[in-house]
């Protein structure tokens, strides 16, 4: 028999070990290692439900198709934006872009020094994770097909025996505009092309390979397909409920800190409320947005908020919610020439440039300006943190990541949709700091989130930095010869009267207008010490709960180099490793 039910009456009123609070990337890793011991029982609730085989999840070359569908949260965000989330079985490991990178080891290493002394040995470090993060994953090189297209890797920077395929299309696109792309943006900021840039230095230009299966016809790996389908039907222990929302967490009354039971509902039918008991722990993973809504209708989070709602406070944690950090994506485009589009999947062409990459001449002007300015940021994003001086101490490590080494704060995926040169760009290190409250106690409605894009105009500026070097780029050579005149923005909408790429005022003005927000939200629930804005600490437990823990994309205290996925690997299973050995 399948362990996936869609039927409320499998959990209803029974008892489980674990249960584990959505069915997305990091809550069906977490369940897959917990269940391995036979003896351990672990729900999974899940509000989408299991579409694994369909068209638009199964085949990545398909997944811009869930925008705006049933299986997407699409959450409405300031500056009439939208955040979007997988809402079905595998969450944004279902639907996501699938390229497959982690961030710079500084970053990771940083967080550790974000917690208490006492937990800086528990490996929140590059070194630990990254043994995490390998352990998820199955890489399959690339093939001499793929190499003669311009793949490459070094395998001993993956995992090979992990759940995660991992691995270059069949199918890549072919032609000239590839090498084209790396030797001008060599030539313009001095970037290197590296053969892996998965090994915890990601400033290069290369090749990335994507979350697909050779072995399964280059289908989409996604946690559900890789962490839940080859154990489907050999695991009585885990049962996993789809089409069903968690509402909130019960408590057990005696003041302790304790959860007793999840409760959920039914599709959208919110008269009748099911229960699930826990025997031993809840687990967070229901993603950036909605664990910190889950956690506030629970009682977790600003007891004045909570009170303005008629809630009452359980754990006053006033960050639950804060320290939200999302980034902006955009396109521009220009027109091609001199090349035939052949191959049928998509171009895995990525570009990591450092801060004097990006900043050139103007870097060290830059530098002053962040160095000087921390204070005036800490102050004017005090709001969404627990202090200005909080804030300001996590603004130093970031700071210090992006001035002292070679980490990228842009990203670049080169890429010829459009019938054009047409890239997409974010700046990836952001200042501004957004938030995620509910304003009622309906599970079904929606929390109000809040980005606060370019509140720090300095995160505007880096982007308005990266359109002048797209610019720039698009006629360096030899990428000028496949290139004809700028579609997007334009000169009309960004004038570039000195040629140096036009001012950063114009750009600014463009990009506001024509930004879209990179759906990578995350640090809701930061996993920092408490005088920093902590929700959960080193070991993912919520402060003053004894039960209760997250594990999900809302721990990550600060953006990294790279996509989410293979760290949200990582820590999910790191996290399994800590429950299995009693910590
Ligand atoms: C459009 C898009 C493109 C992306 N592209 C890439 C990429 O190319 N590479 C990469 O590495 N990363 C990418 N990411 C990021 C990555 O997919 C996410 O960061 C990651 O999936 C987050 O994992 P998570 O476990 O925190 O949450 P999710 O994977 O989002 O899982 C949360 C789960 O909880 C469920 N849930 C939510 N609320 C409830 C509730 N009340 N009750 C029950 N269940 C609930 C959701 O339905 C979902 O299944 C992308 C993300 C998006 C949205």
């Amino acid at each position: 028999a399948s362990i996936i039910s869609g039927n409320p009456l499998d959990a209803s009123n029974r008892t489980f070990d674990y249960v584990i609070v959505g069915g997305g990337l990091t809550g069906l890793t977490l369940a897959s290692r917990l269940s391995e011991n036979a003896n351990t029982t672990v729900l999974v609730i899940e509000a989408g439900g299991d579409n694994r085989k369909d068209a638009r999840v199964y085949n990545v070359a398909n997944s811009g198709q869930f925008y705006g569908s049933n299986l997407d949260w699409s959450w409405p965000v300031d500056y009439g934006k939208t955040t979007n989330g997988g809402k079905t079985l595998g969450g944004g490991s279902s639907i996501n872009g699938a390229f497959w990178t982690r961030g710079a080891a500084a970053q990771y290493d940083a967080w550790s020094g974000l917690l208490t002394s006492d937990e800086q040995s528990l490996g929140w470090n590059w070194d630990n994770l990254y043994t995490y993060i390998k352990k998820a994953e199955h890489y399959h090189p690339p093939t001499t097909a793929n190499q003669q297209l311009g793949a490459d890797g070094i395998t001993s920077m993956h995992g090979v025996d992990g759940p995660v395929h991992v691995s270059f299309p069949q199918a890549m696109v072919d032609g000239p505009q590839h090498p084209a792309f790396i030797a001008a943006i060599h030539n313009l900021t001095g970037i290197t092309h590296c053969r892996d840039l998965n090994g915890g230095d990601p400033n290069c230009v290369a090749f990335v390979p994507s979350s697909i299966n050779p072995e399964d016809s280059f289908h989409r790996s996604s946690s559900a397909m890789s962490y839940l389908t080859p154990v489907e039907t050999t695991r009585p222990n885990w049962l996993t409920l789809v089409n069903s929302t968690v509402s909130k967490l019960v408590w057990n009354p005696d003041g302790s800190g304790t959860v007793a039971s999840v409760e959920f509902l039914y599709l959208s039918n919110s008269a009748n409320v099911y229960r699930a008991n826990v025997r031993k722990e809840v687990i967070m993973a229901a993603g950036s947005i909605n664990t910190p809504a889950i956690l506030q209708r629970s009682g977790v989070g600003d007891s004045a908020h909570l009170s303005s709602l008629g809630i009452s406070t359980v754990l006053d944690l006033p960050t639950v919610g804060k320290n939200l950090q999302e980034q902006m994506l955009v396109r521009v485009m220009f027109g091609s020439k001199g090349y035939q589009l052949n191959g049928r999947a998509w171009d895995n062409l990525l570009a990591f440039p450092n801060f004097s990459q990006l900043f050139g001449a103007n870097a060290a002007t830059a530098a002053t300006k962040i160095n000087s300015s921390l204070d005036t940021w800490a102050d004017s994003q005090k709001g969404n943190a627990l202090s200005k001086a909080a804030l300001k101490t996590i603004y130093q490590s970031q700071a210090d990541i992006m001035l002292k080494g070679t980490v990228p704060v842009l990203e670049i995926i080169y890429s010829n949709g459009f019938g054009a040169h047409s890239p997409v760009f974010w700046g990836l290190l952001p200042f501004s700091r957004g938030s995620v409250k509910i304003t009622t106690t309906n599970p079904f409605s929606k929390p109000n989130v809040t980005n606060n894009f370019f509140s720090v105009p300095f995160d505007l500026e880096v982007q308005a930095q990266a359109g002048r070097l797209l610019r720039k780029l698009f006629k360096t050579a030899p990428l000028s010869n496949l290139t004809t005149s700028e579609y997007m923005p334009g000169l009309s909408s960004v004038p570039d009267p000195n040629g140096d790429g036009g001012s950063v005022d114009a750009w600014s003005q463009w990009l506001k207008s024509s930004f879209s927000s990179n759906s990578h939200a995350l640090g809701t629930c930061s996993m920092m010490r408490k005088e920093l804005g902590g929700v959960v600490d080193g070991h993912l437990r919520v402060y003053g709960s004894k039960n209760l823990r997250v594990t999900d994309a809302s721990i990550m205290p600060t953006q990294i180099s790279g996509h989410m996925m293979s760290t949200l690997y990582g820590i999910a299973e790191k996290l399994a490793d800590m429950i299995k050995a009693g910590q």
